[in-house]
Parts: C-alpha cells; structure tokens; sequence
C-alpha cells in the first residue's frame, strides 16, 4: 500500500538543538541542525509516511513573529490543498508553540491532520526526546483517526489540543498539559489511540489571513503587588492597538490601574481581562471591558490581534471571547 505523503515545515528549537557534548541539556544551541538531518536521523520515519522537508526558520521560538506565523500559515493551507499531502508536521521550540498552534487553530480550515512537535532536550543529548517525538508526530499526521480534530501537539507519548494546551513545566519533558480539558489521547507502541471520537472546540473563531502581510500589536501588561498604572499608556505609546490584563486572580487588577484602563478604553483601545493563573476563568463582571473566560493571555493576545485585523468592533470582540 502507497504510503501518506507528510510535509514537515522546520521552525527550530531544541527538537533541532546541538550542544558541546551528549550529557549538556542547558545551555545548548536551539535551531543548530537542519530538518533533513532531523528526518535522516530516525530511519523508521519511512516506514509510516513519504516526508518532505521544509525549513521555514531555524532558531528558539522566541525568534517568531506574526509575519512568520502569516508565512507557516501560508505554506500550510498551500501544501494542504494539494491531493498529495495528507498531513503536515511542524517542528517548533516548545517556549512559544502553543502560540503558534493556538493562532493556526484559528487560521486553518482544512480538516487534514496537522500536528506541532517540539523537544525538551537537545538532539545531541543522551536520551534526546526530539527523535522519538518527531516520529510519533508524523505517525499521527499520517492517522485518518487525525482527521477533523484541529492542530494537534505530540510530546512524550502524549496527544494534546492545539487550541487548548499549555506549556506547563519550563524545564520537565512532560510539559504540555491542558490541566482543565486534559489530553486527547496517547501513543501506545508507535500507534496514537484517542480518548474521543473527533471534535472542535465550542466557539471556536475562524479567520481567514491568506492575504495579511502582518498582525496588529497587541501588548500583555502582567498584574502584580505595587503595579504601576501607567504602564499601560507607555505601551500604547510604543503602538498597541490593543491590550491583554494577565490579572490577578479573576479579572484583578488595582484601583488606580482600572482607572487609566477605563480612560485609554474611551479612546479606541481595546482591553481584555485575562489571568496570570494557570487556569480557571475570568468571569463576566460590570467593570471589566471584555473578559478571555479560559484563554491564558498569550491565546487571548492572539485572538485579539485577529479579531482587530479583521476589523471587529470591540461588541463583536466581546461577544467572541465571551462564548
Ligand atoms: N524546548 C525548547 O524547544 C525550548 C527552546 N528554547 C525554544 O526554542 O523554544
């Protein structure tokens, strides 16, 4: 039987870092090796999937901006469209990737598999994690169970929604989690098994970025003891067009800083109340603008950036946040 045709678009990250010698797991280079050294280097890769490689960039996830997000974007839907392709792998540092699988979550319509797939030690380390993982990953992108479920991250034998996952743990392999709505399935010897029959999450947005050369700035402003209020105006003066709160709790945030939020509110700026907690939501209240419910605030800066480009009105953004 003809094997899937799979094509992998290479970012970086540590899945393709190299380090002085085996035992170093800090420190390394993130980015240093190219995707068909990646692909060369796991042999059984032939066996699930033709591969084709495609280096988009090559340095920490930190390095991406919403051009790149535009271009990966892109290439995807056109490698999508192809009758050839029947499912597409991204390699991407795990610091931002949920990013970038929250934003394509939001920016794909296709329902063939796309799945993101990063590493938390280097490609040179002993035990390196990225070899085993990129596998699985075009295991899954090539699995018709894939199909429908919106991008999908693998990492250590776990399957987890694009839209929903976090990286939990800055240094642990097993960091992406979605502690509230939990994994969506695993691999069990080289075989990805689902806990559920495909779905989309509620309420998902759709937007359609074919021919958007960039996204409007938007600015998260962290709440924390002794905050200073201003610091919002100093970022709108450096270009927001939008603002997300991670706030204190559920929608906290100072007296004198909801003062200046009401006052840059009146002038065109729109504000989300999101939270610096990992989880739980921030709950509709009269003084808060628009609230993100579950989205952490780098999802919610995200959306916001899409809803603005877009051209909603700040009810319509509400009302998309709000669901
Ligand atoms: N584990 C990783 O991939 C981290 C890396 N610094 C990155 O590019 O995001």
């Amino acid at each position: 039987m003809a094997l899937p045709h799979i094509t992998i678009f290479a970012t970086g990250g540590t899945i393709a870092g190299s380090a002085s010698c085996n035992t170093q797991t800090t420190g390394y280079k993130p980015g240093a090796i190219g995707i068909q050294s990646l692909i060369d280097a796991v042999p059984a890769i032939t066996n699930v999937a033709v591969v084709t490689g495609v280096q988009v960039s090559n340095f920490r996830s930190t390095e991406i901006t919403s051009p790149i997000l535009l271009e990966i974007c892109r290439g995807i839907n056109a490698a999508l469209e192809s009758d050839d392709c029947q499912g597409v792998v991204i390699t991407h540092g795990t610091d931002t990737l949920e990013e970038t699988a929250f934003f394509l979550s939001l920016t794909l319509r296709s329902p063939k598999p796309v799945v993101l797939v990063g590493a938390m030690r280097p490609a040179t380390a002993i035990s390196a994690d990225g070899p085993i993982n990129l596998l699985q990953a075009v295991t899954l992108a090539a699995c018709k169970e894939a199909i429908g479920r919106g991008p999908l991250i693998v990492l250590n034998d776990r399957i987890s929604s694009g839209y929903y996952t976090t990286k939990t743990s800055a240094s642990a392999l097993d960091t992406f989690k979605a502690p509230e709505q939990g994994h969506l399935g695993y691999f069990d010897n080289n075989k990805p098994k689902f806990f559920y029959t495909p779905a989309l999450p509620v309420g998902l947005q759709y937007f359609d970025v074919t021919s958007q050369p960039d996204l409007p700035q938007v600015d998260i402003v962290y709440g924390y003891q002794g905050l200073n209020p201003n610091i919002i105006l100093e970022h709108i003066k450096l270009g927001a067009k939008g603002i997300v709160l991670a706030t204190m709790g559920n929608g906290g945030w100072t007296v004198a800083g909801m003062e200046v939020v009401d006052r840059v509110i009146k002038e065109g700026i729109v504000v989300v109340y999101s939270h610096r907690s990992q989880d739980g939501t921030v709950s509709l209240a009269k003084d808060i603008s628009i609230s993100s419910g579950l989205l952490r605030p780098e999802k919610s800066r995200i959306l916001l950036q899409l809803a603005l480009s877009a051209g909603y009105t700040s009810e319509k953004i509400k009302s998309i946040f709000e669901i």
